[in-house]
This record gives structure tokens, sequence and C-alpha cells, in this order.
């Protein structure tokens, strides 16, 4: 059997920054002259072992913050390790943040040739390669203009347009593309699957899980500088959904290459922060507290409810982390209350991405304030230009209950399968009905959850229609 070679070898990396509550305990520091710790450490990476083989093309995904940047500029020798092992095998061309290796007052054929030197080639190389970056990078004459002119889309298409085309061996891009246009985006995808034929390694970060599930070979999750673990990419991706509503767990821990437990990784990450554990998994546990105090109008409605008199409400407390829209435009009488709000998958796990196809549950908690005639529940969904995909109410699906009575809490579950495109969607709620002869707005929450779904095989248009496609010689 052929053995593989690897392309890029991780062992044991970690990257700890030192972070100083005042400018002064830095300079002191500095100086040497501190008799004690004056800072507290951070890891952006923690005992992280990766290895990636020639012509793979290996995806890490991870919440913001979780380290996806760090590993990528500690591979490609933009920023030191701590400790740890880090070995290349081959030459990298990486894209990482817009602009790196660009010289802002040059034009853009002047940062081709920066970009080129850098790497290592000559004149004479990029002269021959020239012809094909412009080609690729398709920006016109603005080649002849200062790059701080550029969008960032003109920007990325040229820097792109650097990267493929001086024949790296192993291509390293850090979420980059989703700044170019759509066809531009396409363009690159399909370079990829040229690199992959090629025997090529690529390894790219993305929030774009439909791009990871659909090129990568592999996938890496890393949450909180911590690998949580490789392998497929729909295993992975399934995994990040967990970590995404605090549902994250594994079965087994164990050895090296092992996935670790919430527990574990609250632990690690609570002992270089100074000792308490943070129950929070989702990163910064202050950002996440402020999160869940700013856009949960569950809370701000809660004390609405108590100053009206009302008994107070047991809300669940969804945070933006949970797919929570905190702009979301909320208004109605507030007789009958949505009070929570969750998708579960499949398998009945709560989640806010779902796989083209399969199936979901929209689950609506309301509690009902004061005596209703005959409730309409509604669920719609929007893309994120604003048009209305689908949507049903209990009304047309003739699913009625009637009398409703004041103190009582119902649910609603609103069960389907995706047939819409990949892509992210917003989900409107609503409880509305009859008085009389008057149309009643109890409660509305407009665009108040994300759904993200995943494909890897769109057809064209909103949404699939499942067509079945034969083909026959006759
Ligand atoms: N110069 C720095 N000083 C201190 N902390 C830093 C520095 N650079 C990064 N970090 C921290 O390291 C951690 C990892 O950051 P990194 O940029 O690798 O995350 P990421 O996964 O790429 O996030 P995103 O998806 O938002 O791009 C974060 O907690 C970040 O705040």
């Amino acid at each position: 059997m052929e053995e593989r070679q690897l392309a890029i070898h991780v062992e044991g990396l970690n990257k700890v920054y030192k972070l100083y509550d005042h400018n002064r305990d830095r300079l002191v520091d500095s100086l040497g002259l501190a008799r004690k710790k004056r800072y507290r450490e951070h890891y952006a990476l923690r005992n992280v072992d990766l290895d990636i083989y020639q012509g793979e093309c290996v995806g890490i995904i991870g919440t913001n913050g979780s380290g996806k940047s760090t590993i990528l500029k500690i591979i490609t020798g933009v920023l030191n390790e701590t400790d740890g092992v880090v070995a290349v095998n081959g030459r990298i061309s990486a894209l990482l943040e817009l602009g790196a290796g660009f010289n802002m007052e040059y034009n853009g054929i002047e940062n081709v040739y920066l970009n080129g030197t850098m790497i290592g080639f000559s004149e004479k190389e990029i002269d021959e390669k020239l012809q094909d970056i412009l080609d690729f990078a398709d920006i016109g004459e603005y080649v002849y203009q200062p790059v701080k002119t550029y969008s960032s889309g003109m920007f990325v298409r040229l820097a792109f347009a650097v990267a493929i085309n001086i024949d790296p061996e192993i291509l390293i891009v850090d979420e980059a593309l989703s700044v170019g246009d759509v066809f531009f985006q396409a363009k690159c995808y399909h370079k990829f699957e040229e690199f992959k034929k090629q025997g090529k390694t690529i390894l790219f970060v993305s929030h774009d899980l439909s791009a990871i599930s659909k090129y990568c070979d592999r996938a890496v999750l890393l949450n909180q500088g911590v690998k949580l673990g490789e392998g497929s990419p729909k295993e992975m991706i399934d995994a990040y959904k967990r970590v995404l509503v605090g549902q994250y767990e594994m079965p087994e821990t164990g050895g090296k290459g092992g996935l670790l437990q919430d527990k574990d990784i609250r632990a690690a990450a609570a002992k270089a922060d100074g000792g308490t554990v943070n129950e929070n998994v989702f990163g910064n546990g202050s950002a996440q507290e402020n999160n869940s105090k700013e856009n949960n109008s569950a809370e701000n409605e809660a004390s609405a409810s108590e100053k009206s008199g009302r008994t107070a409400l047991k809300k669940h407390p969804r945070t933006q982390a949970q797919g929570v829209n905190p702009q979301a435009l909320e208004y109605g009488t507030k007789e009958a209350e949505i009070i929570d709000y969750y998708v579960t998958d499949g398998n009945g796990v709560e989640t806010t991405t779902i796989l083209k196809g399969d199936p979901f549950t929209m689950h609506m908690r309301v509690h009902i304030h004061e005596d209703v005639p005959a409730p309409i529940f509604a669920l719609s969904i929007k893309n994120i230009k604003g048009v209305e995909i689908t949507g049903t109410n209990t009304m047309v699906e003739r699913a009625f209950l009637e009398g409703v009575k004041a103190g009582e809490e119902l649910e609603i579950t609103f069960s389907q399968k995706v047939r819409l495109q990949g892509g992210d969607y917003l989900l409107s709620l609503g409880v509305t009905g009859y008085k009389g002869d008057s149309f009643t707005v109890y409660h509305r929450l407009y665009d108040i959850m994300n759904l993200t779904v995943i494909s890897d095989r769109d057809t064209v248009g909103y949404f699939d229609m499942e067509s079945d496609v034969k083909v026959a010689r006759l």
C-alpha cells in the first residue's frame, strides 16, 4: 500500500497570550522589573495535535475566537508558537487576513511582484505567471491603481489570484472567500477541485458549513483553543452544531485524539484563566452574559409582565449563540405570549443548523394570560434578503384548539423536512386570532431565529423540488 506523505504535522501546539489589565503592568513586565506575575495567561491554542496529508482538503471549523486563524498563522509562519512542534513539507501559499503581505501604496501589479518574491519566486518566474494572475483576478484597469483604492471584493480577487497561481503545494485560506461575489467564489472552489486532483493540499477555515461539507475530505473542530475532534465533515458539523447550542457531549474521551467533553474544556480553560470554572462553553463568559442580557427580549418581557400584574413566567433565556436574533421585531397584545422557541433536528437534538433533506421541528411554547377563543399559531421562513419563502399556520393546517383559558401553557410544533437550498434563513413566529370579527395579534416575533441549512447539492431557486430525474436512451 502506498504510504501517505505528511504535508503538515502539528504536535502539542500551544499559543499563549499574556493579557494585562493595565499598560503599566505590561511596561514593568517588559522591562523585567516585575516581582510578581502581572498578567493573565490566555490560551489561544492548547495542546493541539494535527496531521494533514498530501492531497487532502481539510476544513477547520469552530466558533469565533476558537483559535482557527491562530493555527493557520502559526503553520504559515506569520505567528510564533509558544511551544509545540510545527513541521511543513511543501511550499505554502496562504491567504490569511485581507491585506496581509500587500503594500497599500503599491498598485495591483507591483503587489503581485511583491507577494511572489516574498514566497520565493524570481522576477522572471512571476513574469511568466502574471497574465494568469491578472486573468483570474479579472479586475480590469484597477491593476494599475494603488490597492488602497480597492473594495474588499477586488482585494480578495487579486490576493486569491496570486495565492493560487504561484503554484503552491499547500494552499491555506482563512475565510477570505466569503468576501468575493458568488461567481468569484465558484471560480475559487473550482480551482480547489483542480488542486485536489493535482494532489495538492488545502487547509481552509470557513464559517460556510456548506463549503466545508462540499469540498473537504476531513474537518477539524476547535473550541476555546482545544481540538474537540476531527473526522468527516458531516460528523464534525454535527458536533459543531451541538457546541453552538451548548449541548456538546461526546461519549468517549480517553487517549490522544479522543474527543473532550465540555466539562474538560471548561476546566482546562478555567485553569488557564485563573481557577474558576466558567459554566459557559461558548468562549468569553462575560461577553456571553452581556449577550443574553442585551438580546434577550424574553427577560425584559418578564419584568414588563410583572409590572402589569401578570404572573412571572419561567422563560428559557435564549441567546444569540442559540440562533436568536437580537434585533427581532416584537409586538402584540400579549394576551397569549410566546415564551420559548427552538429548533430540533431529526434526533430531537436542539440545533440551528440542519442538513438539506433532513427533518426538523420548530417548537413554540405559549403562555395564555387571558382567555382566547381560537388562537392561530404560525411559522414563517424568510431568506436573508427578506423574501418570504414559506410558512404555515394552525388554521390552514386545520389544527384547531378552541376555548383556551388563562393560565394554560401550550406547546406547538411544526415538523417538516428541509427542502430549502443551503444558506441562512430567518424564522418568524406568531399567535393571532379572531375576537368576534376583529383580527387580533396576540404576539408576534419577527425574524426571531436564524436557521442555517447546509447543502452540498443545491439545485436552482429557493427550494428543492426533489425531482425524480431519469435519462433514458431511446
Ligand atoms: N494578539 C492577541 N492578543 C491576545 N489575544 C489574542 C490575540 N490574537 C488572538 N487572540 C485570542 O486568541 C483566541 C483565538 O483567536 P483566533 O483569531 O485564532 O480565533 P478564530 O477561531 O479565528 O475566530 P474568528 O472565527 O472570530 O475569526 C481568541 O480568544 C482571541 O481573542
